[in-house]
């Protein structure tokens, strides 16, 4: 069997009293879409955030390439290759769209201008390179969610994290999103992504992890997900738009 790309063991995560994520695992084969779902408070950003470094594990770790992350600060973990987006987008308002870009790209570029190169390269694929002289203030919900990903992409990341990218879109715009998602996955890159409606994941994702209640409730293809009795009832109670 291949090494996944990144390996997720047992991970916990305790805020005092409360066990928001409990002995998770699972695996993400390079190459590979995964979609991570569950209701709200399930955990989800809790595990992004302890794959990306932004908090250390309870218990566990996060193995990526065969080698752990243990002790890296999430500039480290970024510099290896693991990107991330924001529930909750924030431009760098005042810059430009190039600019902001330009800030993911800094971090692995030798030099401004090799900088401002990977970021209108970045701008190109996803569509906003004829915008990348505007302030980011003057961008619209859909293309300030495609900064977030040029953000993120610009850093050249092998596995990027994606936390509720097309949340707030109108379903036209989150075909977009997707469809610029899969251009990037045949290209190579490796994502994992945090998406509410089933319809979104399962026309991407090639496997599925439930969490609910910070325990993995199960994980499989999005057929098999979706027929698991335990999984249409915790979507069902909270939102029947879920199971679409
Ligand atoms: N820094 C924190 N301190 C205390 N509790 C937290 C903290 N971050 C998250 N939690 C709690 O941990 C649980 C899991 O939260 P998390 O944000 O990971 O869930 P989620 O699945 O991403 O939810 P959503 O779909 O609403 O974004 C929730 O009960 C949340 O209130």
């Amino acid at each position: 069997m291949t090494t996944p790309l990144l390996r997720v063991e047992s991970l916990t995560k305790q805020f005092a009293g409360l066990k928001a994520v409990s002995n998770v695992s699972f695996d993400v084969a390079a190459g590979s879409i995964v979609g991570l779902i569950g209701p709200n408070g399930a955990g989800k950003t809790t595990c992004f955030n302890m794959i990306s470094g932004a908090l250390t594990p309870t218990q566990g770790r996060v193995v990526f390439e065969g080698e752990s992350f243990d002790g890296l600060s999430p500039e480290q973990i970024c510099k290896r290759g693991v990107a991330r987006t924001f529930q909750v987008v924030r431009p760098l308002l005042d810059m430009t769209v190039l600019e902001n870009a330009m800030v993911g790209a800094l971090l692995r570029s030798p030099t401004l201008e090799h900088a401002r190169d990977v970021a209108a390269d970045t701008l190109t694929k996803v569509g906003l390179r004829h915008k990348m002289d505007v302030k980011a203030q003057y961008l619209t919900l859909p293309d300030r969610k495609m900064l977030e990903l040029a953000k993120a992409l610009a850093t050249r990341p092998k596995l990027l994290l994606l936390d509720e990218v097309m949340a707030g879109l109108r379903p036209t715009e989150a075909n977009e999103v997707i469809e610029v998602l899969r251009a990037l996955n045949r290209d190579g890159l490796t994502i994992v992504l945090v998406e509410h409606v089933m319809r979104i994941l399962m026309s991407v994702a090639q496997h599925v992890v439930v969490l609910h209640h910070g325990e993995l409730l199960i994980q499989g293809t999005p057929q098999e997900v979706t027929q698991d009795r335990r999984v249409i009832e915790s979507y069902l109670g909270r939102k029947a738009e879920s199971v679409e």
